[in-house]
């Protein structure tokens, strides 16, 4: 018996416009383990939250996937819709998202809502449904648990309504998460609490986490692996520690340069050069060749090699030397 909790595979998503097809996500693969959290990042538009999406059903059309495989526990949901689908995201996925109140119903009591996604997803009666949902509070810190079940979402600070929000995803036993941003809208003093109790409740429970963020710090402080995407395609994919401290990707050196927690001490943030192409106007070759200080005319043509596990899409990945000196 395996412990891949889910598999995408070769999945591409596209958007038919007017003026031709886009490809916000190409061709990315990456498996995510029992209780592992797999940080997915890279700059805003990389197409972090499409492949999220695509995962549960949740691209807004005409997006669509196009091709690849998507697989959790061993059953293939690609191609699940409706009914099926929305099983699917209650039980075995749970959902974090930016904003917390696009998870909750403003107009019923968290217990309520607590207790409804039990009796619907897990065997069990209403009583024990309603001691489960204290219980699901006091284990995300909420004080006064007791009593705050039966407050509404208003009636909450953001950290607490996001708390409330990590209760209810984990409360059917999920054996994902999928937390988008889970951290950006709340207050900084506020986020490494949050993101430190959806670390420890998912490894408590053995539960597979993509967390999907822009901030190298959260990546940093949580995430086992790390997947690295530009422009759609995964530029490089290994142990948290292998990629922050010896990046192979000139891409991801760049990134790493361009954070104040890597950059500590220096004088200035390094810059990467350029934008991240529109995607009516990526390049051929290597996507990132135009911003690129190793680029050679390979790079221009043919696709890079494909991301595995611990080896960049790059024909010239960076070694430990040149780590030191490039960029
Ligand atoms: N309906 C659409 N039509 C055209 N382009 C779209 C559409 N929806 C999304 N996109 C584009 O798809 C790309 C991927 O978006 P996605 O939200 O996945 O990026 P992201 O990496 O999650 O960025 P962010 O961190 O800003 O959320 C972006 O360039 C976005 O502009």
């Amino acid at each position: 018996m395996t412990d891949t909790v889910l598999s995408i595979r070769n999945l591409t998503v596209e958007i038919p416009t007017r003026h031709g097809i886009l490809r916000p996500v190409e061709g990315v693969s990456y498996d995510i383990a029992r209780g592992e959290i797999l940080g997915v990042v890279g700059e805003s538009g990389a197409g972090k939250s499409m492949a999220g999406n695509a995962v549960i059903d949740l691209l807004s059309p005409p997006a669509h996937i196009a091709s690849g495989e998507i697989w959790l526990n061993g059953q293939r949901i690609d191609q699940l819709k409706g009914e099926a689908m929305r099983r699917l995201r209650g039980k075995e996925i749970g959902m974090v998202f930016q904003d917390p109140l696009t998870s909750l119903n403003p107009l019923l009591r968290i217990g309520d809502q607590l207790v409804e996604t039990m009796l619907t997803h897990l065997k069990i009666g209403e009583r024990e449904a309603r001691a489960r949902a204290v219980t699901a509070l006091q284990e995300v810190g909420i004080p006064g648990a007791a009593e705050r079940v039966d407050s509404y979402p208003h009636e909450f600070s953001g950290g607490m309504r996001q708390r409330v929000v990590i209760a209810l995803a984990l409360c059917a036993e999920p054996s994902l998460i999928i937390a988008d941003e889970p951290t950006t809208a709340l207050d900084v003093s506020v986020q490494a609490q949050i993101i430190a109790l959806l670390k420890r409740l998912c490894r408590e429970r053995g539960t597979a986490v993509m967390l999907i963020t822009h901030d190298m710090g959260v990546i940093a402080e949580a995430t086992d692996r790390v997947a690295v995407m530009y422009a759609g395609r995964l530029a490089e994919l290994g142990p948290v520690r292998d990629v922050l401290t010896r990046p192979q990707h000139p891409y991801t050196h760049g990134l790493m340069a361009s954070t104040p927690l890597a950059s500590a001490g220096k004088a200035r943030l390094h810059q990467i050069p350029g934008a991240m192409p529109r995607l009516d106007a990526v390049p051929d070759g290597c996507a990132f060749h135009p911003r690129c200080p190793r680029a050679t005319d390979l790079c221009r043509q043919p696709p890079p090699p494909k991301v595995q596990d611990g080896k960049a899409a790059c024909w010239y990945p960076l070694t430990q030397d040149a780590q030191e000196e490039a960029l």
